[in-house]
């Protein structure tokens, strides 16, 4: 049986899904049985060798089914193998404070559960279809119609985590 490895993640607009799509395809052609899947339909971890956890940011903060999904299984992930990454517009540009502010987002994951390797940070995807109306003043009120996610970053950085986990690839 191949190792099995759980992305899991939460988005409210299917950026970070796809992203966690290419994260399973990448294992995938390492030989992995990698699936990945909305945090909120997760309900065992059993069965899995690995793990990783993404979210967006949306005001400084990641979403909170992210964060349920930590608290409920901060225990049973306790000295496994677990990886986690950040999507956002801020990781475009990963000044030393954006990256502050992308890990700063992340403590509710990083705070609860101990990660393996480099924590991903990817820019995420922008539509001015995605700003509350309660928002409109704010400095994303300004959003254009924008995709910058960068792929080759996302697997590069999805090659790596069978190092991090110390799992064999096929
Ligand atoms: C209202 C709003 C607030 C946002 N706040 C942040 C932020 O604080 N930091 C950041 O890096 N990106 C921020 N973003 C960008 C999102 O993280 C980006 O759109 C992401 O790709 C959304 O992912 P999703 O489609 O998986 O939900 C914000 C976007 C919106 C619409």
């Amino acid at each position: 049986m191949p190792p099995r490895i759980l992305i899991a993640y939460a988005t409210k607009h299917e950026t970070t899904r796809e992203i966690a799509d290419a994260i399973a395809a990448t294992l995938k052609e390492q030989g992995i049985d990698a699936e990945a899947r909305h945090v909120g339909t997760v309900d065992t971890l059993s069965g899995y060798d690995g793990f990783v956890i993404g979210s967006p940011i949306y005001m400084g903060k990641i979403l909170k089914e992210a964060k349920q999904f930590v608290n409920h299984f901060a225990d049973a992930l306790h000295e496994r193998p677990v990886a986690a990454f950040a999507v956002g517009m801020s990781c475009k540009d990963l000044t030393d404070e954006n990256c502050r502010k992308v890990e700063t987002a992340m403590e509710p994951v990083t705070g609860r559960i101990r990660i393996r390797g480099e924590m991903g940070m990817f820019a995420g995807r922008m539509n001015p279809s995605f700003v509350p109306v309660i928002g409109r003043f704010m400095r994303y009120d300004e959003a254009k119609t924008e995709d910058a996610r960068d792929w080759e970053a996302i697997r590069a950085w999805a090659g790596r985590l069978l190092e991090w986990f110390g799992i064999a690839a096929k």
